[in-house]
């Protein structure tokens, strides 16, 4: 670890780049396909004719995960009837003991940055885990063991409750080349990164490979820190996520300024409810009598039943919008405008809760084809991001990479050009200038100067 330390860094260069020590595919509600075992793909694959538990996109990344799998395989009967309630974490813990017996009995190869002792010295937090998660682990525990189906003398329940610790603790979620959530992956090495909410360094995957690299120009002997959670979410939220699942109080220069007015107001934008009167820009704090919430600027009270009168019809707008979504885009369309409507009513135009509804809104607008639509939820998404994100986030690359095509679509081959521009410059400091994703970006701003050119004097903007 001290290696990262040491040298300096410029913006966009590469700290580490690491294979996971074990990893495994994810399956969830944005991306629910099954997906390659190896590289994480869901094009063109197949089930392992042998336990039909787990896929392949090809020959090649079969032939890589062979060494592993062909012992999980082998134990084919358990795993097939357990592969499927064993989730993730259990997958990658079965995965862990599977590698650690390979490397024992030399099959697996043990390198400097790829071995088991690299993944004992990790952080557990076991002691700081309440009884309840405890429990829960030691019962995640048995089934792990059973599935391994490893003889008593060999299962040492402590050490897989501990093992949890460590996967829930250091686990990497990776991201494809879209950002889609693929899989989750132990990286020993980078994992002894500390986390930051304003972190120096960022990391990206190419398939299974994390690639960390210098988001700042970072002079030798700076400490490379990264961040574990999502940085939109306000000083008090993050700090709660960062307690509960990582086990300490973070003192990051964002961190510091909790309770200070700037944070109180930034909250308030973020979370919490706004001042109805439309030349009034102050946020809301609950009165002293409990009765309702009044304004830090103009003063003016909203009382509990106001609020709550609109919280309730926004709960009932939002079900109905989420359960129309699957089966009538026009009707999810129509429901989430009321719901951007009443959140209008109640947050900051840049809260959280109104950039999440206008997410779902662009999707509505891009499967109507609305364009017009999209365009215009996209740049506010835009504007939202660039406040709440540091500006190198590939979520903002990503972004301005689809505003880019939907203005090119449209013909605005300004804006369009802007949106390319801002996009290559952020992917080019993540994922580095070599990359797919990079390379695709590149190609879209050409064609968009090529049609820009083309159409000097006629274009919209
Ligand atoms: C992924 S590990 C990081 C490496 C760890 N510090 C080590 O020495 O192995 C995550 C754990 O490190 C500690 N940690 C990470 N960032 C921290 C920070 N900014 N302040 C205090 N503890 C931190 C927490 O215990 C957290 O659960």
């Amino acid at each position: 670890m001290e290696e990262l330390h040491k040298a300096l860094k410029d913006q966009g260069e590469v700290i580490i780049s690491q294979s996971p020590y074990v990893a495994v595919p994810i399956k969830d509600e944005e991306s629910p396909e099954s997906k390659c075992e190896w590289c994480f793909s869901s094009s063109s694959i197949k089930a392992c004719s042998a336990c039909r538990a787990v896929w392949y996109c090809s020959r090649e990344c079969q032939r890589s995960d062979w060494m592993l799998h062909r012992v999980e395989c082998k134990a084919s009967k358990i795993v097939t009837e357990m592969m499927k309630p064993l989730t993730p974490v259990m997958r990658l813990l079965v995965k862990l003991y599977i590698r650690r017996k390979l490397e024992n009995e030399k099959i697996f190869p043990a390198t400097a940055t790829d071995n088991y002792k690299l993944v004992e010295a990790l952080v557990s937090n076991i002691s700081e885990l309440d009884v309840e998660l405890l429990l829960l682990s030691a019962q995640m525990a048995k089934l792990v063991s059973s599935a391994l189906q490893l003889p008593d003398s060999e299962i040492n329940m402590k050490e897989i409750v501990e093992n949890f610790g460590k996967i829930s603790c250091n686990s990497h979620s990776i991201d494809n080349s879209d950002l889609k959530f693929v899989g989750t992956g132990l990286y020993p090495v980078i994992s002894f990164t500390n986390h930051s909410c304003a972190p120096n360094s960022f990391v990206v995957f190419e398939g299974r490979l994390a690639v960390m690299r210098a988001m700042q120009h970072m002079p030798k002997d700076t400490e490379v820190l990264t961040s574990y959670i999502e940085l939109s979410d306000s000083t008090m939220t993050r700090q709660k996520f960062l307690k509960e699942k990582y086990c300490f109080t973070c003192s990051c220069s964002r961190c510091i300024k909790l309770g200070q007015p700037d944070d109180i107001r930034e909250t308030a934008i973020v979370e919490g409810y706004w001042c109805k009167k439309s030349d009034c820009d102050g946020f809301l704090l609950c009165g002293s009598d409990n009765k309702g919430f009044v304004c830090q600027k103009c003063g003016l009270v909203r009382d509990n039943k106001e609020i709550s009168t609109i919280t309730n019809e926004l709960k009932c707008i939002s079900d109905k919008a989420s359960i129309s979504l699957s089966f009538d885009t026009t009707e999810a369309s129509v429901a989430y405008k009321r719901v951007e409507e009443l959140e209008l009513k109640l947050y900051h135009p840049f809260s959280i809760s109104i950039m999440r509804t206008r997410a779902k809104l662009l999707k509505i607008s891009m499967d109507l084809d609305d364009m017009e639509g999209a365009l215009l939820n996209i740049r506010s998404i835009i504007q939202i991001y660039e406040r709440v994100y540091p500006k190198w986030h590939p979520l903002i690359g990503a972004r301005c990479y689809l505003c880019g095509q939907i203005e090119m679509e449209l013909g605005y081959m300004v804006g369009a050009i802007e949106s390319l521009t801002k996009a290559y410059n952020v992917f080019r400091i993540t994922h580095g200038t070599n990359s797919p994703l990079t390379m695709k970006i590149t190609s879209k701003l050409a064609e968009a100067r090529a049609k820009a050119l083309a159409s000097f004097g006629r274009m919209k903007i």
